[in-house]
């Protein structure tokens, strides 16, 4: 993509990587990704904030070779290579440029990329720099998602500059969110994904950032945000503390008997008038699963044992859900075993940092019988009624 105005000395200078495919070589793109980089032309002096994945250097130079412009700061709001991976290129290119960032994200950019100590122009939080009649204040927002995290908020344009904050995994040639509004689900995957964790350092980082007036939110990956409501409304509602009628139920099955156990808890939610949303680890799209797992109340892990515990398969998705705490009130277990388990056991103890109560769990010898049905039963009525009173 060439560089784009945005307002009056305020450009995008980023690339559009529509073929990529994973990222961080954990997370599916199903629609390619943007690496965000903004070009503020100030009367004295130019900032180009963030630049993009060294892959897409190449596009950038481009883009700041036709406007025809100095660059005196190169602003590094993170220390991520997505995002400042080409700004060893720039610094060759630019020669009289610096890099202006917090003193954490300079230590990383000096592990990472060997970027010169005399190189950096370090500031603090709430530190200005006016380019003439364009003001960048930064604002440290640290573990939104790493310790050195922060945005750039330009006074004049009230304009943020939130780097992964607020930030959605697309490739698009639509700029603005009102122009796409598939804008939303993007940022919601990109939220449960990256973001989940963070959920209490968000809160804060955002009452911070909120005492500023903000027009438009300029992310590093995917559209920019104009009018920023919804977002931020989003946001409030994804890191709060309220879950949905919602169950979720990650679950695996070798020869079927899980399998029979998993449909008939869904058919028996729905009963129940209970939104399920079943996910089979062998065929899903994780970025779905975790999705769900934002607003759920209520998982249900549902997996055969395989070598005393559960299946390889539940033990790195329940790995990574404990890694992502999200925000679930109640967990049961359950699944068939032939001979002897260890399975629930197991699974709680990879749950750790969930705080949530666990609800009766369910092992059953091979195939389910009516009874075992009838235990399942109990469970979809226990779980109605976790929900009625919550
Ligand atoms: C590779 C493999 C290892 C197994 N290990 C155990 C085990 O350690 N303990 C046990 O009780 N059952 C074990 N089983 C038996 C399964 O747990 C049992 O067949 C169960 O009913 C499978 O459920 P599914 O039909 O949902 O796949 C094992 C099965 C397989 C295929």
């Amino acid at each position: 993509m060439s560089a784009r105005m945005m307002e009056d000395g305020v450009y995008y200078v980023g690339s559009q990587d529509w073929d990529r495919q994973i990222f961080d070589e954990l997370i599916p793109l199903p629609q390619g990704t943007s690496y965000n980089s903004y070009l503020i032309q100030g009367r004295d002096n130019t900032a180009l904030i963030d630049t993009v994945d060294p892959e897409k250097a190449h596009e950038l130079l481009k883009n700041l070779q036709e406007l025809e412009l100095k660059i005196d700061y190169i602003v590094s709001n993170h220390a991520e290579q997505d995002h400042s991976g080409s700004i060893p290129l720039i610094l060759e290119e630019y020669p009289e440029a610096v890099v202006v960032t917090n003193p954490k994200c300079k230590e990383l950019l000096k592990n990472f990329l060997f970027i010169p100590e005399d190189k950096f122009k370090t500031i603090g939080d709430g530190d200005k720099i006016s380019l003439g009649g364009k003001t960048l204040e930064f604002i440290f927002t640290p573990w939104v998602h790493w310790p050195d995290t922060m945005v750039t908020y330009l006074e004049e344009n009230k304009m943020l500059f939130s780097c992964d904050f607020f930030g959605s995994h697309m490739a698009t040639s639509q700029l603005y969110s009102h122009e796409n509004e598939e804008v939303y689900s993007a940022a919601k995957r990109y939220y449960a994904e990256l973001m989940m964790p963070f959920r209490p350092t968000i809160k804060n980082n955002l009452a911070k950032i909120s005492k500023r007036d903000i027009k438009t939110i300029a992310p590093s990956h995917g559209p920019i945000y104009s009018p920023v409501n919804e977002i931020i409304n989003l946001y409030k509602d994804w890191i709060s503390d309220e879950t949905l009628n919602l169950v979720v139920i990650p679950y695996v099955s070798m020869h079927g008997s899980t399998r029979v156990m998993v449909d008939h808890l869904v058919d028996s939610l729905i009963k129940r008038g209970l939104v399920v949303k079943p996910f089979n680890l062998g065929h899903m799209d994780p970025g779905e699963f975790l999705m769900s797992l934002v607003d759920a109340s209520t998982l249900v892990i549902a997996s055969p044992t395989v070598l005393t515990g559960p299946h390889p398969l539940t033990v790195s998705n329940a790995y990574l859900i404990n890694l992502l705490r999200p925000k679930l009130k109640y967990v049961a277990i359950m699944g068939s075993f032939g001979w002897g388990s260890r399975m629930e056991e197991l699974l709680k103890g990879q749950l750790s940092n969930l705080k949530v109560e666990y609800l009766e769990s369910i092992s059953i010898k091979g195939l389910p019988t009516q009874d075992d049905l009838e235990k399942i039963d109990a469970l979809a009525d226990e779980i109605l009624k976790k929900h009625e009173s919550s």
